[in-house]
Order: C-alpha cells, then structure tokens, then sequence
C-alpha cells in the first residue's frame, strides 16, 4: 500500500479580491514538506496577498487552502491552531516594542501554548542563540538594529516549531550592510528541513536555497520552477520581462 503524503501547504484555485479588485486568480501551488519556495514577481503582483492568505491575515473569497492536510477556513478549524502552524516572519519586523527580545519570543508560547515560564524562555535561548543573537535578549526592540530585529522575528517564529515559516519581503527594509545578516540565518534554516515560501527579490537566495521559484504577476501564478530552470530558460513571455529588468 502506497502512504499518502501530505503536503505542507496546499492552495487549489484561490481567489481574492479587495472590493472589485481581483489581487489573486485560480492560485493553485502545493508546497511538500521541507521543501523551499521562493515567490518573486512585480510589485502588486499579489504575492504578500497570496501567503497572507495562508495564515488568514487576508481571507480568501475562493477555491481551498490546505495547511498540513486541514483546510482553513473549514468548519472545525480554529484561527490559533493554524497560527500555531504557520510561521510568519514580516517586512517590519512586527515586534512588540514594549517588551524584550525574549518575552517576544515567549509571548505565544506562555500565552498560546500555556508552556510553564523557564521552559519558554529556555526555548527562546536556544533560538536566538540559532540566529546568533543570544546576548540580545534582554534588550528591547528599540535597542537592535533592523537586521537584529529581523533576527529577533525569525527567532519568534521558530519558537512555535512551526510546520512551516512565510517570510514576506524580510530583507526590504533593512539596509544593504544588514541584508547578509538576515540571509545568512535564512540560509541556515533552509539547509535544515524547515518548509519556507519566502516572497523576495533577493535572487541570490532564490538560487541558492530554492528548491522551486514561483513568478506571479497581475495575481496570478504564471511560471514556478527550479532555480537552475527558472532563470536560465523561463518559460513565460511575462516572467522573461521581469527577469529582464531585476537581474
Ligand atoms: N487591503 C487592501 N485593500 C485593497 N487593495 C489591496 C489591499 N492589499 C493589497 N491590495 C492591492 O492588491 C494588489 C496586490 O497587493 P500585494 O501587496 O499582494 O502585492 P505584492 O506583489 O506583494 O506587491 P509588493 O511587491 O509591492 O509588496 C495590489 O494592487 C494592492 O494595491
């Protein structure tokens, strides 16, 4: 008997629109556990949208989104359990400025997972030590640098053990001197067996970590391929233009 495999994320047709805006059309993309997937496309293209969609920031008017085999959304399904699924690591960093580094990184797993105090902040050790940041973590937000910020939200999202972690745009607001930092540690985790759907323009990465790139444009998937595939023989009219003009 052969074993069904149950993909990390799975969207079948998803559609969103903002008023009469269509931000995404009949999105399909299933994206396997440990696997890496990186989303580049124009800007409004839908790509913060689509994984918004994927941990409900934004919620979907169609099709299905299916994370670790429970579809969102479906009766039954509760928004905590899936945030509890779904890392998500934002362009701004998204940290609570009024607490330290590790009570933002123990917040959800005191509160959410009712962890008992010393266990949390022991777990929060051991991530920010991850993204080599451990003499952090009594400081506040404010008291960071933007790549030690960024350091901090990765470090919170890996906290949850998270099925799989989106990042959205995580090195765009950080200066170029920072960038590498935040790579680095993004690096890191995709050579261990973390699911990630990073939407970036950083192509290094894409090239380097990606097991797949997905180009969306005018909210749509139009091309999704290995690295090696995707930028030395894109397949799409639209996605040579792009590449066209950011490579
Ligand atoms: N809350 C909203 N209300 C109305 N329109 C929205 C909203 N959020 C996004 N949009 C529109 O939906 C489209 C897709 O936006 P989205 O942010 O998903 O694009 P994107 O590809 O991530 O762009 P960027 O690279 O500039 O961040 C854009 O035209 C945007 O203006």
């Amino acid at each position: 008997m052969t074993e069904t495999v149950i993909p990390a994320v799975s969207l079948q047709g998803v559609t969103k629109k903002y008023g009469t805006f269509q931000a995404l059309t009949n999105v399909s993309l299933t994206v396997a556990k440990g696997e890496r997937v990186v989303i580049c496309g124009p800007s409004g293209s839908g790509k913060s949208t689509l994984i918004r969609c994927i941990n409900q920031l934004e919620r979907h008017d169609g099709g299905k989104i299916i994370v670790d085999g429970a579809e969102i959304g479906a009766r039954g399904t509760r928004l905590p359990d899936l945030r509890r699924e779904v890392g998500m690591v934002f362009q701004h960093f998204n940290l609570f400025p009024h607490l330290t580094v590790l009570r933002n990184c123990t917040l959800a797993l005191t509160r959410a997972r009712k962890m008992p105090r010393a266990k949390a902040e022991e777990i929060a050790h051991h991530y920010l030590a991850r993204v080599r940041i451990p003499e952090q973590a009594d400081k506040f937000p404010s008291q960071l640098s933007g790549g030690q910020q960024q350091r901090v939200a990765i470090a919170r999202a890996l906290c949850m053990n998270p099925q799989v972690i989106l990042f959205d745009e995580p090195t765009s607001a950080l200066d170029p001197e920072m960038i590498k930092e935040v790579l680095d540690v993004m690096i890191d985790l995709a050579q261990g067996q973390m699911t990630m759907i990073c939407v970036t323009h950083e192509m290094g990465f894409a090239r380097k970590v990606a097991d797949r790139v997905v180009f969306m444009d005018r909210g749509e998937i139009v091309e999704a391929a290995p690295p090696e595939d995707f930028f030395n023989t894109p397949q799409n009219e639209r996605t040579r233009l792009f590449l066209g003009q950011i490579l």
